[in-house]
């Protein structure tokens, strides 16, 4: 993505979250410059009316003068900072918030596609880590400010002579090309050490992580691990060593050119006042005038290209954030059916291989469900099942065919209205930390208390609730809630059961539901599932293949195809994988109870 395309989605984000930031942002670059002349101006004007011997009270007044002038532009400065500040803080959170609607709103492929994945990560560091937007408002706001300046102390130098100020400005060109070394070297250096960074924070996570302590002790990986993050962080510090010599270096050439340009004007001032060599002479007013005028040019100079360097380098920064921000969204591909009632779901010729993959998940599959029906998906692991399921749920696309939602195309129907048929707990579900209420509610108005009471009871998690002090009310996380709780994995699957039953979706999709549950509740939930579902059409994914029992059909998967769509007692007529897994497993447990 180019500087300009970059630029425009900054525009555009500044535009949407806080426009009123560009206004005081040239207020305060005006203000900041007229402060800086004045204070350049100050010592002329006093010098010369003390050599020109004025009155008393005229010297008095001019300090009044100046003392007033310089105190409203310090105030205003002041406040112009404090607004700014505040501004910049209420931009950043905006910003995140922005980051994070972004994230829930892009195509569901993209979060399991490693490159954008990496991508979210760079965006991630720009805005959050870098404040990449912040840092663009300020190199903005200095590079005005220093614009402004160097208008003024120009106008000024150009009346002691145009040379000079040609030598001046050739003295800071050159200290600032070493300026946009460090720049270069910075920003090679970042770059580089980012994938080190992720790498070290990955191992320093997997150290805090408390899930994962068991396995680190049995297994004994604590030296490994701490070996690791040190050789991480070796590998990252001798990156910013190398850096650090090389800013060094370039500083000291800097500071040569700075000493060579004062040299330089008090050299010339000093011919100015002493002699005519260059012009007519000057009062030693405009000597400390030159002098400060000077000074200023060389740093509003190296301010003016520092911040503009800044910027374009905060630009490249905010590269990945861009790129993501400009990523479709989910509701771009929708079309504006608002869809019926559930009569059929259809899988047409459907083939699919997910994206930068060249392995074909399913091959060619056709087969259709009819409201009410209860469906089992089987097969072995990687057979493509829960793939089956993220395609209804329009995370993917398929490559050939259509899925038809009552013949037509689920493409063609609004996301979200098309999103409120579905009722589904995926293999790796998340509840998340609000309170149980709001995760089982899940954003619906207008459930009763007494509906989801009835829910939680045919899930078998009410009495659990009943006991905490809080109840429904009752935090899910301890974590960030002290006065949460922390549900076993079973319970939590529970729960998770609960919420999409209450969702009420039409189409109800269980993918593996009862992992985490004793064989007691997995039994009470199979045995419940017709009532749970309440006569909605299901489709149910299991690897205990006694849940197959209870539906009207199975879907046989195996190779990416279809095998078989078949009820039970028909398929157990057959020589077949459904049949083959369905007696090993019955042997196996006949085998535990003998
Ligand atoms: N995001 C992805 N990118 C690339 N390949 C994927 C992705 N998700 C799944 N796969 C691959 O697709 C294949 C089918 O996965 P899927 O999860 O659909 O199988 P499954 O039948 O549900 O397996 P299981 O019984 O183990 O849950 C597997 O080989 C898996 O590695």
């Amino acid at each position: 993505m180019k500087n300009r395309q970059v630029l425009k989605v900054f525009n555009k984000t500044i535009k949407e979250i806080m426009p009123s930031i560009y206004l005081w942002l040239f207020i305060g670059a005006i203000a900041s410059a007229l402060n800086t002349l004045l204070t350049i101006m100050i010592p002329k004007l006093l010098i010369d009316a003390v050599m020109k011997k004025v009155t008393i009270s005229y010297l008095l007044k001019m300090l009044l003068v100046i003392g007033v002038s310089k105190y409203v532009l310090l105030e205003t400065n002041k406040w112009i900072v404090i607004k700014q500040n505040n501004q910049k803080g209420i931009l950043n959170q905006r910003t995140m918030k922005r980051f994070a609607k972004k994230i829930t709103a892009i195509d569901y492929s993209y979060l399991e596609d490693p490159d954008i994945l990496d991508l979210k990560e760079r965006a991630t560091f720009a805005v959050q880590s870098y404040g990449a937007l912040e840092v663009i408002v300020n190199s903005m706001i200095k590079f005005l400010t220093a614009v402004f300046t160097l208008v003024g102390i120009s106008g000024i130098i150009i009346q002691f002579n145009y040379l000079f100020l040609l030598i001046i400005f050739v003295l800071s060109a050159l200290s600032l090309v070493f300026s946009y070394r460090i720049v270069i070297e910075t920003q090679k250096s970042t770059q580089l050490v980012i994938p080190i960074n992720r790498k070290y924070n990955y191992y320093v996570g997997q150290c805090l992580n408390g899930s994962q302590q068991n396995d680190f002790r049995i297994y004994n990986m604590s030296d490994m691990m701490v070996d690791k993050i040190a050789d991480l962080n070796m590998e990252s510090m001798r990156w910013f060593d190398k850096l650090y010599i090389k800013i060094a270096n370039i500083l000291s050439i800097q500071s040569l050119l700075n000493h060579l340009t004062q040299f330089v004007t008090f050299t010339y001032g000093a011919i100015r006042v002493l002699s005519t060599q260059f012009g007519t002479k000057i009062t030693i007013g405009e000597f400390t005038l030159l002098v400060g005028a000077s000074q200023q040019f060389s740093t509003a100079f190296m301010f003016a290209v520092e911040s503009y360097f800044k910027f374009i380098e905060s630009l490249n920064y905010l590269e990945p954030f861009a790129q993501f921000m400009a990523l479709p969204e989910s509701e771009e591909k929708h079309g504006e059916i608002v869809p019926e009632s559930f009569e059929t779901l259809e899988f047409h010729n459907i083939s699919f291989s997910y994206p930068k993959s060249e392995k074909k998940i399913l091959n060619n599959i056709s087969f259709s469900i009819h409201k009410g029906e209860k469906i089992s998906i089987v097969g072995l692991n990687n057979a493509g099942k829960s793939t089956i399921v993220k395609l209804i749920c329009r995370f993917y696309r398929p490559d050939e065919g259509e899925i038809l939602y009552n013949g037509r195309n689920i493409e063609e129907y609004d996301y979200d209205e098309y999103m409120k048929i579905l009722a589904v707990v995926f293999q790796d579900y998340k509840l998340f930390p609000f309170t149980i209420r709001e995760n089982i509610v899940a954003g619906r108005t207008n459930v009763s208390d007494e509906e989801i009471w009835q829910v939680l009871e045919e899930t078998n998690i009410k009495a659990a609730i009943c006991e905490l002090p809080k109840g429904l009310d009752t935090y899910l996380d301890k974590h960030i809630h002290e006065d949460g709780t922390d549900f076993s994995g079973g319970q939590r699957q529970k729960l998770a059961i609960a919420r999409s039953v209450v969702k009420q979706g039409e189409l109800v999709i269980l993918d593996e539901p009862t992992a985490a549950l004793d064989p007691l509740a997995e039994s009470e939930i199979y045995e419940d599932f017709h009532r749970l579902v309440r006569g909605r059409t299901a489709i149910f994914i299991s690897h205990r293949m006694s849940s197959s029992v209870f539906c009207d059909k199975i879907l046989l998967l195996q190779d990416g195809e279809i095998k078989a769509f078949d009820s039970h007692t028909n398929l157990m007529k057959q020589n077949n994988l459904y049949s083959e897994l369905f007696t090993t497993q019955a042997k196996n447990y006949q085998l535990q109870i003998i």
